[in-house]
């Protein structure tokens, strides 16, 4: 049996892939492109397409023996979800809706849904359980959880069966150094923090220092993106074994706040990464910090980083090999 894996050739699907080959399974990619890069697909057979396609799910269902799907395909940016909700019910909302529509058709019973922090919006306290209340901050936040209900509506109705990964602040990349963080436009705190060091930016600008925190900055936990992607073979496992549908949070447990990033950034890199004062950015909550005992309780999930500065030295090795990402290979095949 196969696993589908939309949004495979980005960030952290393409890291997950890397992933489940290492497992010996068998997968299959759908990707846009439209963030993704060619050169961080790493299985084949490789559909380029959107998952609102339904005449393209429906051939990707009937071609393939398919048994679980693991969904990333979706925009992810608190800050543009601010700017335009629209575009992420669309493209989130509807993407997730006509999934689960062609598996239930196809009879494909099992999803694993990369969902975020977000959903809490600014929680009552840290660290944050799955059980805290759900009040997004953000459009982004709130498609998310809609998407969450969605799954358990759709396992009361059909029988479909869940796991919700909850991220936290996703960083780093591959030790082995061919797969990475290349967004365009990157808006991500880490790998801008870097390009300021590799001289492709000028400054990095702090989105507020007026939050209740000890520095005034927002304070993230940050998880290493293959301990992600350690996370997600574990629940497909899960649900393969029959243990049902379930919510975790995946995160490290340890907050820093910008300013604390900028100062580790600063001491792996060796550059002085010179920093400005900007107003706050909408939808950001002052504190995301992650209860993550759930998972590994339950899943066995062992993650390997637990360091700020190890996450951050693994980020470092990819952009200095990388200074363009995949720049080179994403010109030839995005159109
Ligand atoms: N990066 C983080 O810190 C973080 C944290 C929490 C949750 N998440 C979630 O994890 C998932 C992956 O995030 P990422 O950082 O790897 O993002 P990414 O943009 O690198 O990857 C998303 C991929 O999905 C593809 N895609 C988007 N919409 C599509 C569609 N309609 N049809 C087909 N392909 C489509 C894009 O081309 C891209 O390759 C997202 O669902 C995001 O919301 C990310
Ligand atoms: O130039 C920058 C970029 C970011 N920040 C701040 O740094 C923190 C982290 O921001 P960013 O790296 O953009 O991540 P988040 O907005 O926290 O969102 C990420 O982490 C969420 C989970 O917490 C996921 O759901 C999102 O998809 C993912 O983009 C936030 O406080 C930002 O305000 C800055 O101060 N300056």
């Amino acid at each position: 049996m196969a696993i589908l894996v939309t949004g495979g050739a980005g960030y952290i699907g393409s890291h997950t892939v890397a992933e489940l080959l290492d497992r010996g399974e068998k997968v299959i990619i759908l990707d846009s492109l439209k963030k993704g890069h060619h050169a961080a697909v790493l299985a084949e057979p490789f559909y380029q397409g959107d998952v609102r396609d339904q005449d393209l799910l429906k051939r990707i269902f009937s071609e393939h023996e398919v048994d679980a799907v693991l969904h990333f395909a979706a925009d992810s940016l608190v800050g543009e979800s601010v700017q335009d909700p629209l575009k992420y019910y669309d493209n989130n909302v509807v993407s997730a809706q006509r999934l689960l529509t062609a598996m239930v058709e196809h009879g494909v019973k099992k999803i694993v849904f990369s969902s975020t922090a977000a959903v809490y919006g600014e929680p009552e306290q840290v660290p944050i359980e799955e059980h805290s209340p759900t009040r997004p901050a953000s459009p982004y936040g709130e498609t998310k959880r809609v998407i969450e209900k969605m799954m358990e509506w759709s396992e009361k109705a059909y029988g479909l069966e869940y796991i919700s990964l909850r991220y936290f602040n996703a960083a780093g990349a591959h030790p082995k150094g061919h797969i990475g963080e290349d967004h365009d436009p990157e808006t991500h705190l880490i790998p801008l923090v870097l390009q300021v060091a590799l001289g492709k930016r000028e400054a990095i600008s702090i989105f507020g220092d007026d939050y209740p925190t000890p520095d005034g900055t927002c304070i993230r936990d940050y998880i290493h993106v293959t301990d992600l992607a350690q996370a997600h073979w574990l629940a497909v496992d899960h649900l393969r074994r029959g243990k049902g549908s379930a919510i975790y949070n995946l995160g490290n447990g340890n907050g820093y706040s910008v300013k604390e990033v900028i100062d580790t950034a600063r001491k792996v890199t060796g550059h002085a990464i010179p920093a400005i004062m900007v107003p706050r950015r909408g939808g950001d909550p002052a504190v995301l910090i992650a209860s993550s005992g759930k998972a590994k309780r339950e899943l066995g999930w062992h993650p390997q980083y637990e360091k700020l500065e190890e996450i951050i030295r693994s980020a470092w090795e990819w952009h200095q090999s990388h200074p363009d990402g995949y720049q080179d290979v994403t010109v030839l095949t995005k159109k």
